[in-house]
């Protein structure tokens, strides 16, 4: 098979210039992934030493051990290198330094390029999506704004164990073209038009990911967190859909996939933060192990806050959150403390979920029929 014809999409994207900002270990496997797919890849690095070390030694020893990155993939600390002639702009750093980042990048960003967010989390001082965050920070629409979420544990991509994504933008040609560039042999790339949903599932997983860590902390076997898992499936897509998602949205590889891959893997960060908590640890010596960023930590507090402005009740984070502040001993998190007035609650599954549902359903039970 010649690759103008291979399903990775080497053949299509001959030509296509690319950007990554940041080269933390999701953006250094990201832009192995749009290079290995065929693009003319250049990663942006916030210390020279890390871009110089991408650019001549192919490697990035810090973030990604052991992983030979591809030859042509180029490094820059200069942001304007970076993104000159990139059609297509992927995002790659905390969700906390996003806005700033975009501040800086936005005198050298050409007007037809889309930004691509790869971050999972939300920002805390405004409770913002990162999709919104580009939206009022940059004077673009929707249909240059676009996110790429899946079961990625950046790791295993870099070994190029296989796996996928959905890209998601308003526009669907858009998420497509996104799609193409970020399809290698191992990285298949399926597309939708649902920016919130995609977007949720990852913020979200995290908050279920730091409720397992906390549980396995503790010495709590597979019965309890996969209640968890379930139960928290349930949360997310309450949530989601609350917030404008389409439920089938939670049901795959952004939702339910990526909750799967860091509930179960100890490379999760969240999960092994979560870890940490449970097993005795404060948040500020969990936080000094880490040295990686664990998205939930941070996305806890915003995502209750919206919660409880669309009405939905969340108690599995609720929980994380206690733990989290040292107000709930780990040994508590579990969902057999989820009853909320010790009413028996219904099991709101997946295809069950509807803005309000949960609400009308305590409602009727507790004989308020209005
Ligand atoms: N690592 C993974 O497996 C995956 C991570 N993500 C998401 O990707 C985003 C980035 O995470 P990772 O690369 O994993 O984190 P990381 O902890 O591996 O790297 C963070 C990167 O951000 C940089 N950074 C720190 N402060 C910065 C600032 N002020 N401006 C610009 N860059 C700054 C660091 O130097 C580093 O390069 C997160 O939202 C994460 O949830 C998404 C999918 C997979
Ligand atoms: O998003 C991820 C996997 O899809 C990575 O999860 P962590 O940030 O918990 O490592």
């Amino acid at each position: 098979m010649n690759a103008r014809t291979s399903p990775d999409g080497r053949g299509r994207n001959r030509g296509r210039k690319v950007a990554v900002i940041g080269s933390g270990s999701w953006g250094t496997t990201f832009a192995k992934v749009l290079s290995d797919a065929g693009c003319d890849v250049t990663v942006w690095a916030r210390r020279p030493e890390i871009a110089s070390e991408i650019q001549v030694a192919k490697r990035n020893s810090q973030y990604l051990p052991g992983i030979n990155l591809p030859k042509g993939l180029q490094a820059t600390s200069d942001l304007a290198a970076a993104v000159r002639g990139a059609r297509l702009v992927f995002l790659a750093v905390p969700s906390q330094t996003l806005r700033q980042n975009l501040i800086d990048l936005e005198p050298f960003l050409d007007h037809r390029s889309v930004l691509v967010s790869l971050v999972k989390g939300v920002e805390k001082s405004t409770t913002m999506r990162m999709s919104e965050v580009i939206a009022d920070t940059l004077d673009v629409g929707p249909e240059r704004i676009a996110v790429v979420s899946g079961p990625n544990l950046a790791l295993e991509i870099a070994k190029e164990q296989p796996t996928g994504a959905v890209a998601s933008c308003a526009e669907l040609a858009v998420a497509q073209e996104v799609a193409t560039a970020a399809s290698a042999p191992y990285f298949r790339s399926y597309v939708n038009t649902d920016v919130v949903g995609t977007e949720l599932g990852g913020v979200l997983k995290n908050l279920i990911a730091l409720a397992i860590g906390i549980v396995d902390g503790v010495g709590y076997g597979e019965n309890t967190k996969a209640a968890i898992i379930t139960r928290g499936l349930a949360e997310m897509t309450e949530f989601a859909v609350a917030s404008g998602a389409d439920p089938t949205t939670m049901s795959g590889l952004a939702g339910l996939g990526d909750l799967i891959a860091t509930c179960q893997s100890p490379l999760s960060r969240n999960n092994t933060a979560g870890r940490l908590i449970g097993q005795g640890y404060t948040q500020e010596e969990t936080r000094e192990q880490m040295q990686q960023v664990a998205e939930g930590i941070t996305s806890v507090h915003p995502v209750l806050e919206l919660a409880r402005e669309r009405e939905i009740v969340m108690p599995i984070v609720e929980q994380v959150q206690m733990v989290l502040a040292g107000t709930m001993a780990p040994k508590n998190l579990g969902p057999h403390l989820a009853t909320e007035d010790a009413v028996p609650q219904p099991e709101l599954t997946l295809g069950a979920a509807q803005p309000g549902r949960w609400r009308r359903f305590l409602d009727l039970m507790k004989g308020n029929r209005a």
